[in-house]
């Protein structure tokens, strides 16, 4: 019998965002291995038109949970949503609520924050930093807590090189921080944004480290851990590969490079591709809330869920064994065929960016307009390279994160635990993995069929052919051009001709002596 399932056994456990990626793989995994526990706590708010039990059910249906129904038939009477908004200041949490979640949560994760790298920095503080403050308050009021789980990044000092697994001091004390935004306007905060946030890339990690420093500060005399994950990709192993549910980290990516919309990235292939699966994370996760109540290590310790140093993989060996994967998986109703570079060279991209990405939205936008639609491809190759301009500080920079304390853990689960709850990363095999993700995404993203697999090929190769006629004739057209204004070009021209006439001649001339 696994000791950290039993650990959790008879547990009231209190999780923030549990509505997202992480939350709902760390809430799947405890149903399945631990069944008895007494009660899942979600803090939830209303969203898109769903009440909070709209929102559970909808999470109990998906294809996640399907193994959980089996094991834990009874999984809807564990789960008790409880209505909070973490932007207000009190966490909008009834007093009735309160009372419960104060007198009977033994552990608590703390997943939820805004992961919006350009979110406004008065509501990344908000959420990523008061809020962790708020709940820290509350935790000190609970007699039976054993552990606070609090979920950061590995991302939060990505300022440095190399990471240990210690807090760094932050600039301004965040506490400062936080009465500021009480009281500057949007505005002013705007401008005083990037001098706050310094070499930190975007308000996200900024606040994120705000988080940490809140942790260390305000934890009292809490049993606390900090876990810090690097990439979050899709599920490795459990409860099945490759499921994953939003555009987060390298799907969006996966899916615009799929799709035909993404055709170049400016991106260093020889970069580590720190992505670490869900389901590692929530193993990790899962162990450490078991040792942090149990051994009550003396000061809080901080683990990084990375895999650069035990199993690294590169963005080039990711990109070719994504654009592999689409050889034989393609995705349906592609734009353009997938074939993409990745280059680190910044006029390169740019050129990319014009003959690649703008030419061809402005071609079809034409045609769309042609043809009495309305022109939309350019506005969504805005977004796209947008977006891609977020993201490309992570994906030409390396970083070396110390594993001590999580390689330490691993060596204190008993053979039973390790299995139950792998957080072995050198197990992995990217290229296994990588092929899962795509295949994830394919299904649980984009909800496309497999049996449309043949469809969407035959539509690949009508696009080649496309390709290939665009191409030819874009040449011809630009030969024609030349041979008009050049006479150094009809000149060219004329000697190949005439060449390939004597070639043909000299074949010609034995086959005719046969006769
Ligand atoms: C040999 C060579 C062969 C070579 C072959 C080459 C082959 C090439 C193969 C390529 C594959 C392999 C390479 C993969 C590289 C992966 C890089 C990952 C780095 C991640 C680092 C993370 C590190 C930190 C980890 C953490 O700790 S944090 C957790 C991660 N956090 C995030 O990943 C938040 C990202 N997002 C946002 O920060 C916001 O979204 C925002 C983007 C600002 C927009 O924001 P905004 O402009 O305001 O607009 P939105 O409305 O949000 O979005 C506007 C529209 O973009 C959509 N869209 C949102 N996102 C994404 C996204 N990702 N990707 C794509 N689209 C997205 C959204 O759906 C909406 O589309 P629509 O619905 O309009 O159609
Ligand atoms: N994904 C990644 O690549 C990485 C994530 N992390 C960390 O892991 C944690 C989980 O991230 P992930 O699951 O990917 O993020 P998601 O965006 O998928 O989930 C965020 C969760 O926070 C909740 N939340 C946001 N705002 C509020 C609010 N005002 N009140 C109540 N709940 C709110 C969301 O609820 P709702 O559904 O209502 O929006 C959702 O459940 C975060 O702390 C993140 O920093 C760390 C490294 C990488």
């Amino acid at each position: 019998m696994s000791t950290i399932a039993a650990f959790y056994g008879g547990k009231s456990i209190l999780i923030t965002g549990a509505t997202g990626f992480l939350g709902k793989v760390l809430m799947e995994k405890l149903f399945r291995t631990s069944p008895d526990l007494k009660v899942i706590y979600i803090l939830v708010r209303p969203k898109a038109g769903q009440t909070l039990q709209q929102r559970v059910v909808q999470i109990l249906n998906s294809k996640l949970f399907e193994k959980v129904k089996e094991v834990c038939p009874n999984v809807h009477e564990k789960i008790r949503a409880v209505y909070a908004d973490l932007n207000q200041n009190d966490l909008a949490i009834s007093k009735g609520d309160m009372q419960e979640l104060l007198s009977c949560t033994n552990i608590v994760f703390h997943c939820a924050a805004t992961v919006r790298f350009n979110d406004h920095l008065r509501h990344a503080v908000q959420l990523n930093v008061t809020a962790t403050q708020k709940l820290l308050l509350m935790a000190s009021q609970m007699p039976k807590l054993e552990a606070f789980i609090h979920i950061s990044t590995a991302f939060s000092n990505c300022n440095l090189k190399h990471i240990d697994e210690v807090i760094y001091p932050c600039p301004v004390e965040p506490k400062k921080i936080i009465d500021s935004m009480e009281w500057l306007d949007d505005a002013i905060i705007d401008e005083i944004t990037p001098k706050l946030i310094g070499d930190q890339p975007n308000t996200y990690t900024y606040t994120k480290a705000l988080g940490e420093m809140v942790v260390h500060q305000e934890g009292g005399n809490l049993n606390i851990a900090i876990v810090r994950p690097s990439i979050v990709g899709a599920t490795w192993q459990e409860p099945f590969p490759g499921w994953v549910d939003n555009l987060n980290g390298p799907s969006g990516l996966i899916i615009a490079t799929g799709k035909g919309f993404l055709r170049a990235l400016r991106a260093t292939p020889m970069a580590v591709a720190d992505v670490i699966p869900v389901d590692i994370v929530v193993n990790l996760t899962l162990a450490v809330g078991w040792y942090t109540a149990v051994q009550r290590p003396k000061s809080t310790l901080i683990y990084h869920c990375t895999s650069g140093n035990l199993n690294p993989c590169y963005w080039g060996k990711m990109g070719f064994q994504v654009l592999a994967t689409f050889e034989k998986i393609p995705f349906e109703r592609a734009f353009r065929r997938p074939n993409a570079d990745l280059t680190s060279n910044t006029f390169t991209t740019q050129y990319w960016n014009a003959v690649s990405h703008w030419a061809p939205a402005i071609i079809y936008d034409f045609y769309l307009r042609l043809t009495g639609r309305k022109p939309r491809m350019t506005k969504l190759m805005n977004r796209l390279l947008r977006t891609v301009s977020m993201l490309e500080y992570f994906i030409n920079r390396s970083w070396e994160w110390s594993t001590c304390n999580t390689e330490m853990l691993m060596s204190k689960l008993s053979p039973e635990d390790q299995r139950v709850f792998n957080f072995d990363v050198r197990q992995l095999n990217w290229l296994e993995y990588i092929e899962n993700y795509v295949l994830g995404i394919k299904k649980y993203l984009l909800k496309e069929d497999m049996a449309g697999i043949p469809k969407a090929k035959q539509h690949l190769k009508r696009l080649r052919n496309i390709h290939y006629l665009f191409n030819t004739a874009l040449l011809l057209i630009a030969w024609r051009l030349l041979m008009a204004r050049s006479q150094m070009a009809r000149n060219v021209w004329f000697f190949i001709v005439s060449f390939c006439y004597k070639f043909l001649s000299y074949f010609r001339a034995p086959s005719t002596l046969k006769v």
